[in-house]
């Protein structure tokens, strides 16, 4: 990170969160214990950690979807259901959850449908010259037109992050984005959007199982324990911003990758 972005406001904390998941029988599954967190605006953050370690529950809080039972989080010092509400909070999961009987351009604008806001003709143009723009961005040019059935496993998952990007969110949410794609699909992905993210200045988390793409994706990695997850190490990653496949080729990302290996075993 460089010292310009250290000196910004912090953007996100989260301040000793636990959490507790009771089911009908009345048992606890303890997910996450006294997890602190802080990223600066514009940061990539990747959380690693072993299956059921409380990942997905910790991105749920980040996005104000779940309540800690203990300990807060807050984003530029608000709680995260206000600044959802605000639209600055984007999400994109592992299934690209497109809707079928609308085309790539339909599902990319579905979120200003959904925000319903009282739309002039400038400001439609507007949102569709902005998802014109994510499309040719994204690499999906020549398929705004098509419905995901016709687009192949990177497509949907492009056209998922594009949908995602469309409110011109401040934080994106990801989990698992990229595990049901191919290596090679998967590693066209990463370089794409990791240019995308440092362009826009978007803060990213990034939920994954995969070492490489958490070393090749973010600025830190934080690795958790096994459950109740907690933080066991944040790792700097001390890559150039600028990353390609040349990146991946490079002594200091494997001997990062065997770091973040070695902190998970
Ligand atoms: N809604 C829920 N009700 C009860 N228990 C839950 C609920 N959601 C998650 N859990 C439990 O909390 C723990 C953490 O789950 P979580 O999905 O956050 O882990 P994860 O690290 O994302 O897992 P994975 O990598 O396999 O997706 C698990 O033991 C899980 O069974």
């Amino acid at each position: 990170m460089s010292e310009e972005m250290i000196c910004e406001t912090l953007f996100l904390k989260s301040n000793q969160v636990s959490h507790f998941y009771e089911n009908s029988s009345g048992n606890c599954t303890q997910a996450l214990q006294d997890v602190s967190i802080e990223m600066q605006s514009g940061e990539i953050l990747a959380i690693v950690g072993a299956s059921g370690c409380g990942k997905s529950t910790l991105l749920r809080i980040l996005a104000g979807l779940v309540q800690p039972t203990e300990g807060n989080v807050t984003i530029e010092g608000i709680s995260p259901l206000k600044y959802q509400r605000s639209q600055k909070i984007s999400f994109a999961f592992q299934k690209p959850l497109l809707f079928p009987w609308r085309t790539t351009i339909q599902n990319i604008m579905l979120p200003m449908e959904i925000v319903s806001r009282s739309i002039t003709l400038s400001e439609a143009s507007k949102d569709y010259d902005r998802a014109l723009y994510l499309i040719k961005t994204l690499g999906l040019s020549g398929f705004e037109n098509c419905y995901p059935h016709q687009l192949s496993g990177g497509m949907l998952q492009r056209a998922a992050i594009a949908r995602a990007l469309m409110t011109e969110p401040k934080l994106l949410l990801l989990d698992e984005p990229f595990s049901a794609l191919d290596e090679i699909t998967r590693e066209n992905l990463w370089i794409d959007f990791s240019r995308i993210w440092r362009t826009q200045n978007l803060s990213v988390v990034l939920v994954t199982h995969s070492t490489q793409e958490a070393v090749f994706l973010s600025d830190r990695v934080c690795v958790m324990s096994h459950r109740p997850g907690t933080i066991q190490a944040v790792l700097p990653i001390d890559l150039p911003s600028f990353r390609d496949r040349e990146t991946m080729m490079k002594s200091k990302f494997l001997e990062l990758c065997e770091k973040v290996k070695n902190y998970l075993s």
